[in-house]
């Protein structure tokens, strides 16, 4: 995320919704600060009062009680219009005017805030091309004459036209196909790594919540927070059976897939240069008790070789003689699922992580259990 935010904090505090006739409440006194410049998921099953949630930040829902503070400012002694001005709001399939054009539907709010016509057209260029859409053939079209993708990326475009401070999500790519939800996960992604709003994204699929949120809140009945944390967290230390429930099966696959390489503890093997002496290498080896060492190239520290002990017993002359070559290596930036996925596909018990082609140290089967464990640990202490 870039240092600078485009955000702004969103304070909950004591926030109960009770609808007419309703024997509970829907939101029944819910206390949360969501960060500027974060995405927050609330997941939740149906009828937790995710929605409604939601829908209590831009008042389209008014709250029985509690307040809602946004950049520490009370948003109920703002007018309601006023106050969604400077809040996005995209729905399921875009929530496109059928009747306009794709053009005036984004300028919709633009048009409210009277910018002059010049403004507006340019403004809806500029965006069109932020959400890949080509502004000469889309302008013009009518949300029918679009897929669903492209509906929902209209939407996205529309809720960004003032560049308000906050995005509200409403499960907004719950009616494409999976294919295309990944793609516009993967650029609601992108766009945000540019403008570093505060997005509260409401989904009931955790998978979406593990890959786009800072943070996740598990909502039960009642908009009852039963975890609010990073991602990695709630998979290393559900807080209870719900939550386990909500993360599935192989909630320890999903965290390999959130955890990168750079954040874990790596394997230091051994790093010798290519002339090192095998005899003497393996005599250190030994010492230590280990079984690779490394051969790093001369003057760039890039892993070249890795050779074992045993290869080297009785060994003699420059150590690149012996061993083989490393064909795989990863960045830092690479998740421990495809770190374990590089070991599984290489002949190589071990892979060596490069970050600016230096060297940094090992991943082995045992790197990638001991990880794992570790975040588990940590996140028991906290
Ligand atoms: N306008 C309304 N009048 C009365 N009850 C309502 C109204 N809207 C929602 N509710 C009730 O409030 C509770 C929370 O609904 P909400 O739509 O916020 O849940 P949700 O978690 O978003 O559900 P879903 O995942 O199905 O969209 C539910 O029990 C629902 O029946």
């Amino acid at each position: 995320m870039s240092d600078d935010v485009g955000g702004v904090q969103i304070d909950l505090r004591n926030l109960t919704k009770r609808y007419p006739g309703q024997a509970k409440p829907a939101v029944d006194d819910v206390t949360m600060t969501i960060q500027a410049g974060e995405i927050v998921v609330f997941v939740g099953p149906s009828g937790s009062g995710k929605t409604t949630t939601m829908k209590l930040i831009n008042r389209l829902i008014e709250p029985t009680s509690g307040e809602i503070l946004i950049n520490g400012e009370d948003a109920r002694k703002k007018k309601a219009d006023e106050l969604r001005r400077h809040i996005g709001y995209v729905i399921q399939a875009g929530g496109l005017f059928p009747h306009m054009t794709v053009a005036d539907n984004i300028a919709i709010v633009p048009r409210i805030l009277k910018w002059d016509r010049k403004r507006i057209a340019e403004r809806v260029e500029e965006l069109l091309t932020m959400v890949g859409l080509e502004p000469e053939i889309y302008t013009t079209r009518y949300p029918r004459q679009l897929s669903g993708g492209q509906q929902q990326r209209v939407g996205v475009a529309r809720a960004l036209a003032a560049d308000p401070p906050v995005l509200l999500m409403d499960e907004p790519f719950g009616a494409v196909d999976p294919i295309t939800r990944a793609k516009l996960q993967d650029e609601l992604l992108a766009l945000q790594d540019e403008l570093s709003k505060t997005i509260v994204f409401v989904t009931h699929d955790f998978d979406e919540a593990v890959k786009l949120g800072d943070r996740i809140a598990v909502l039960a009945e009642g908009s009852r927070i039963v975890q609010y944390a990073e991602p990695a967290e709630i998979l290393a230390n559900p807080a209870d059976d719900f939550v386990r429930g909500f993360i599935g099966e192989n909630g320890a696959m999903k965290l390999l897939n959130v955890t990168r390489v750079a954040d874990i503890d790596l394997d230091q093997a051994l790093t010798v240069a290519p002339e090192a002496d095998a005899a003497e290498v393996h005599r250190e080896l030994a010492d230590r008790d280990e079984h690779w060492a490394v051969v790093l190239d001369r003057g760039a520290g890039r892993p070249v070789r890795w050779v074992n002990r045993e290869e080297l017993a009785d060994a003699s002359g420059p150590v690149e003689d012996f061993g083989g070559p490393v064909d795989v290596t990863i960045s830092g930036r690479s998740t421990l699922q495809e770190a374990l996925e590089a070991l599984l596909r290489s002949d190589a018990e071990l892979v060596p992580v490069v970050v600016k082609r230096r060297y940094r140290g090992l991943v082995t089967l045992n790197t990638v259990q001991q990880a794992i464990a570790s975040l588990r640990e940590k996140a028991k202490r906290r």
